[in-house]
């Protein structure tokens, strides 16, 4: 699976982690920075990584900012993105099977790697349920039309 990851200044270690995380798991991973602690702009991180998933060269994306939020709200503008954010592992898991998220936000100045790495680890091992579940995703993608 690629896998294409991305953070502003806020979510720089918690990236470097899951960076590591996702390479000791076998997973291709491509880093779309910051790669810093200088203060940078989170959608100037999260629509590159959005529009590189929505265009089909990464199956997902990881992107960390300090909660998750901006990161999140700036990605699912960019059409075919359905960014989740997930601070437990229950909304990890419900977001694959339910939401058919595309693209995990979390914040680092949120929650601590332990989780994080958890929470990851489930969101990218569980699978879209379908049934009831694409025909509201279906209606999600309408909106954008
Ligand atoms: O969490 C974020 C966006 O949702 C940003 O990481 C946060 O706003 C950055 O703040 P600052 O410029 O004060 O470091």
């Amino acid at each position: 699976m690629k896998v294409a990851i991305g953070c502003d200044h806020g979510g720089l270690h918690l990236k470097e982690d899951i960076k590591s995380l996702l390479a000791d798991g076998g997973y291709e991973v491509t880093d779309f920075g910051t790669n810093s602690t200088d203060s940078v702009d989170y959608p100037d991180i999260a629509v590159p990584v959005a529009n590189a998933v929505a265009n089909g060269e990464f199956d997902r994306g990881i992107l960390i900012c300090g909660t998750g939020i901006g990161i999140g709200i700036a990605a699912n503008k960019v059409k075919g993105i359905r960014a989740a954010l997930c601070h437990d592992t229950f909304s990890a898991h419900a977001s694959r099977e339910h939401n058919n998220a595309n693209i995990l936000t979390m914040g680092e100045r949120i929650i601590g790697p332990g989780l994080a790495r958890d929470i990851v680890k489930i969101w990218l091992t569980t699978e879209f349920e379908g049934g009831r579940h694409e025909r509201r995703v279906a209606k999600i993608a309408d909106i954008e039309e």
